[in-house]
């Protein structure tokens, strides 16, 4: 079914304080859709950032800015954190005020290659909590919302995360972080052979975190961990999950800590719990510190 943004709004009924917001997150998400649909297939310029494996496009750049100046003309008082700002040098500081946290492209090494998990990911938080999160499929037409207190949806069905607690029959996702150095690949190695040692049904790496955090979301997995990826690919999946039951996590088991590079999520804490109990850290530092 085509994802709408009135499909998105009746799915979350009753008027909210940010219900304008959320109205103009969903259309920029389906309109920055469209775009990436077409350029998917058609040359691109590509470009490296913090290595070789760590891609950037000017539909990244194009959809970036495209997202922001109409948010800006809406809601001239509100800030950004957006990933390729921040790869051009702007601070990523979280304040209380009104905040957009924008992915423009998830999964841009996907993108380059035209595989087809891409989307592109939408936060808002306010006074430093997470409102509401929009996450658009981009090739599958899926619409992932979720807004706080009041559920998590794909187009128009409410979504449920897995009860499973049982590593040994858990599918678990995660994704591979920027760095490729010898000692952090024998590290993410090292992490994803102990969950298999611990009998996990299976790992799976897709190649877009905020899609991969959608899947939990909807109960396709059970959880997912990841070292080296950003507020930006968290923030809007955070609330996706959490309104659909979840937990999301620091890898310590300790609260989540947006700006960490570093997270778990699960159906259920006994789940979360488990997977960080098994992993070695990798330190990726932290987002507002670079
Ligand atoms: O495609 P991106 O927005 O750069 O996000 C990627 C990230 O760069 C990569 O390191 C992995 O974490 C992927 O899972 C992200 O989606
Ligand atoms: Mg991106
Ligand atoms: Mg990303």
């Amino acid at each position: 079914m085509k994802p709408s943004g009135e499909a998105a709004a009746a799915a979350a009924p009753g008027a909210g304080p940010w219900d304008e917001c959320f109205e103009a997150a969903v259309q920029l998400a389906l309109r920055a859709g469209q775009i990436i649909r077409k350029a998917l297939t058609e040359e691109k310029r590509v470009s490296t950032k913090t290595s070789a494996a760590d891609l950037v496009t000017e539909t990244d750049h194009l959809v970036e800015n495209l997202i922001i100046s109409e948010l800006r003309k809406r809601f001239p008082s509100h800030r950004f954190i957006a990933e390729e700002a921040a790869a051009s040098g702007a601070k990523c500081v979280l304040t209380r005020s009104p905040t957009w946290i924008i992915d423009p492209i998830d999964g841009t090494c996907n993108f380059v290659h035209r595989f087809p998990t891409v989307a592109v990911s939408i936060g808002f938080a306010v006074h430093q909590e997470l409102e509401f999160g929009v996450i658009y499929h981009c090739t599958e037409e899926r619409l992932y919302t979720g807004r706080r207190g009041r559920g998590a949806f794909c187009n128009s069905q409410r979504l449920q995360v897995s009860r499973e607690t049982d590593l040994s029959k858990a599918l678990v996702l995660t994704e591979i972080g920027p760095k490729r150095d010898p000692a952090t690949l024998k590290l993410f190695l090292s992490n994803m052979e102990r969950l298999l040692h611990a009998k996990a049904h299976g790992v799976r790496v897709i190649g877009s975190s905020t899609l991969a955090l959608c899947h939990l979301a909807s109960g396709a997995a059970d959880a997912y961990y990841q070292f080296g990826l950003h507020c930006w690919d968290l923030a809007a999946a955070t609330v996706i999950i959490r309104e659909a039951g979840g937990i999301v996590m620091d890898t310590s088991g300790g609260p989540l800590d947006l700006m960490s590079c570093r997270v778990v999520a699960a159906g259920t804490r006994e789940m979360a719990m488990l997977i960080a109990q098994a992993l070695q850290t990798i330190n990726y530092g932290r987002d507002d510190e670079k």
